[in-house]
């Protein structure tokens, strides 16, 4: 494996719903880097947040951010959606009962919706559905466990990992995704390898070849061993091979 995406919130925070990172998941990250694996940050949150946390955990670039709509390397920010929704739809969503996130001011797409009751973001899918009908606006609507996310056509955290992995010429089969929600279901798919933390969202659970025993960080922490381990097997059938042939087609 030469590339891993990583979504952020819940999977590598300390729980879902918290936003301190795991100090276990930090010192995966740099474990992974050290070892060859480039880890990319795969996420929701906005490309300064996204920028900044690649920065200081010393993960590689680009980062991935707003669902897929931004990719940001070092200075370098680049749209891979155009425009916005409407107003009139952030008013709609709104008078729903979600609030904006605060994070909407600096967003270049994808708008992000909050509510206090984190469960309430799935009930509201089908009432942004039809607002969306009402102004007559077509996008995506993504669930994380944190936020409702709208978003214009032309994102999504898989369509931007594919066209990430095609510039760094990596293969599917090299390239691998762990995330924790259904909006990375997508990132999960353009991936030859596939894992979920113990406590993702059961339609991401359903696609991962590795799901965590572990919930959030310390779940990707697990998934990271797991990833280096194999990769050190794999190494040391390749030595065998290499001195003692025999022995290594018996393996
Ligand atoms: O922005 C969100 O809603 C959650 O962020 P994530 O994509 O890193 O989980
Ligand atoms: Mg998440």
């Amino acid at each position: 494996m030469r590339l891993l995406a990583v979504d952020v919130d819940g999977t590598l925070t300390e729980e879902r719903g918290s936003y301190r990172l795991s100090m276990n998941a930090i010192s995966a990250i740099r474990e992974l880097e050290s070892r060859g694996i480039s880890v990319i940050l795969a996420t929701g949150n906005s490309y300064q947040i996204a920028s900044a946390l690649t920065r200081y955990l010393g993960a590689s670039w680009p980062a991935i951010a707003e669902n897929g709509c931004v990719l940001v390397d070092r200075g370098n920010v680049e749209s891979l959606c155009s425009g916005r929704p409407p107003d009139a739809l952030v008013e709609s969503i709104k008078a729903l009962g979600l609030s904006e996130g605060w994070q909407n001011p600096c967003r270049l797409h994808d708008l992000e919706f909050v509510s206090e009751d984190r469960s309430s973001l799935a009930r509201a899918v089908p009432y942004v559905e039809r607002a969306m009908a009402e102004v007559g606006w077509k996008g995506r609507i993504i669930v994380s466990g944190y936020a409702l996310h709208t978003q214009p056509l032309g994102g999504g955290k898989g369509a931007a990992l594919r066209k990430v992995a095609l510039r760094m010429s990596v293969g599917v089969q090299e390239l691998g995704a762990v995330g924790d929600s259904s909006g990375d279901v997508d990132l999960l798919l353009a991936a030859g390898f596939r894992a979920a933390v113990g406590d993702a969202d059961l339609e991401l659970r359903k696609i991962a070849d590795y799901v965590a025993s572990a919930n959030a960080g310390e779940g990707f922490a697990e998934v990271a061993r797991y990833v280096m381990r194999r990769i050190s097997n794999t190494f040391a059938d390749q030595v065998r091979a290499v001195h003692d042939p025999i022995a290594a087609v018996a393996l």
